[in-house]
């Protein structure tokens, strides 16, 4: 692979809070108040949002703007594969989670053949359907959506026939059907999920390195674990939810949870995940500088995303050492 390439994604229409379009401009703050080069060393390709739609009533309550979340998960996808197919690493950027399926679907277009694995460090499991959403945040479900699980035995909800056409819709984005096994996730402090996602999380035996766990075994050990946990996996996707960070450090996102991991922890799973070969793209979304002090998220943020980028890079045999 050639070198890395950016792709920002401006989205938050499926977050349930306003503000998280604006997590990548923080951390462009972040890093020239950093006097960081990071964002002139780094080409980066946008993807158009869809934000314009939350000025409009939602329309779908067990899935809110799911039409708008279709369209930018298709051009998420294509983005991402067009990227990886010109040899290029992908390092997204993105507002809501929700991106990430858009990422997933794009990462299996460019693979077809590959046996594709998750690590997705986050505080939740984001493995609800508009079945069983309590809340009917998209950002809730990019597991779902790549994995097919729309987990019938736990129905709670009961969605239109507009909404099921569109789920179905996001379900074939890419390639048609399921991009990975729901097996093949794996999860770093997940510790804020609702029965239906528990219930899945049994089902397929996700594994689940809880923050305690990171604590007494330290990152290198966890590392290591679940890469090895992915070992009949030929590619992984890395998703960093900074929301897997402790609520107390920055309440910078838009659903903070009690319990995190420290900057420290992230920083170095976040590295040490990426040095894996098999790694072939990776992601950061829900900063949402509107509900934190003084830019503190958006700057823990940048220092993952640039020292992350820069081992990327060296494993892909480039040496301009990134500014930080
Ligand atoms: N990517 C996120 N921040 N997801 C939060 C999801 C919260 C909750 N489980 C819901 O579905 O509403
Ligand atoms: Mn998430």
């Amino acid at each position: 692979m050639n070198d890395v390439r950016l792709v920002t994604v401006r989205s938050e229409i499926a977050a349930g809070t306003r503000g998280a379009a604006l997590g990548i401009d923080a951390m462009i703050v972040a890093s020239l108040d950093n006097k960081s080069t990071f964002f002139a060393e780094h080409e980066s390709v946008n993807v158009e949002d869809a934000n314009a739609v939350l000025f409009k009533k939602n329309k779908f309550p067990n899935a809110k703007y799911i039409n708008k979340v279709h369209e930018v998960l298709e051009r998420v996808c294509e983005t991402t594969s067009s990227v990886m197919e010109s040899d290029y690493f992908p390092v997204v950027l993105a507002g809501d989670h929700s991106t990430a399926a858009g990422t997933i679907c794009g990462v299996k277009k460019a693979n077809p053949d590959k046996r594709l694995g998750v690590i997705w460090i986050d505080a939740h499991a984001d493995l609800h359907s508009p079945y069983t959403t309590p809340s009917g945040n998209m950002h809730g479900m990019p597991l779902a959506m790549v994995s097919n699980e729309d987990n019938m035995e736990s129905k709670v909800n009961d969605p239109d026939t507009e909404t099921t056409a569109y789920w179905d819709a996001i379900k074939n984005v890419g390639t048609r059907g399921p991009k990975i096994e729901a097996s093949d996730i794996v999860f770093i402090s997940v510790r804020d999920t609702e029965g239906p996602e528990n219930v899945l999380m049994r089902k397929h035996g996700i594994r689940n390195f809880k923050t305690e766990e990171v604590r007494e075994k330290g990152t290198k050990q966890i590392a290591a674990e679940a890469l090895e946990q992915l070992s009949h996996c030929d590619i992984i996707y890395v998703s960093f939810d900074v929301d897997s960070m402790d609520s107390r450090i920055s309440k910078g996102t838009g659903t903070p949870v009690e319990n995190g991991l420290t900057v420290e922890e992230a920083l170095e799973l976040n590295k040490l995940l990426v040095a894996d070969k098999r790694v072939c793209a990776w992601e950061i979304v829900e900063v949402n500088p509107t509900l934190d002090r003084e830019n503190t998220m958006a700057e823990n943020a940048f220092r993952i995303l640039s020292e992350t980028v820069n081992v990327i890079e060296k494993r892909l045999g480039k040496n301009n050492m990134v500014t930080v």
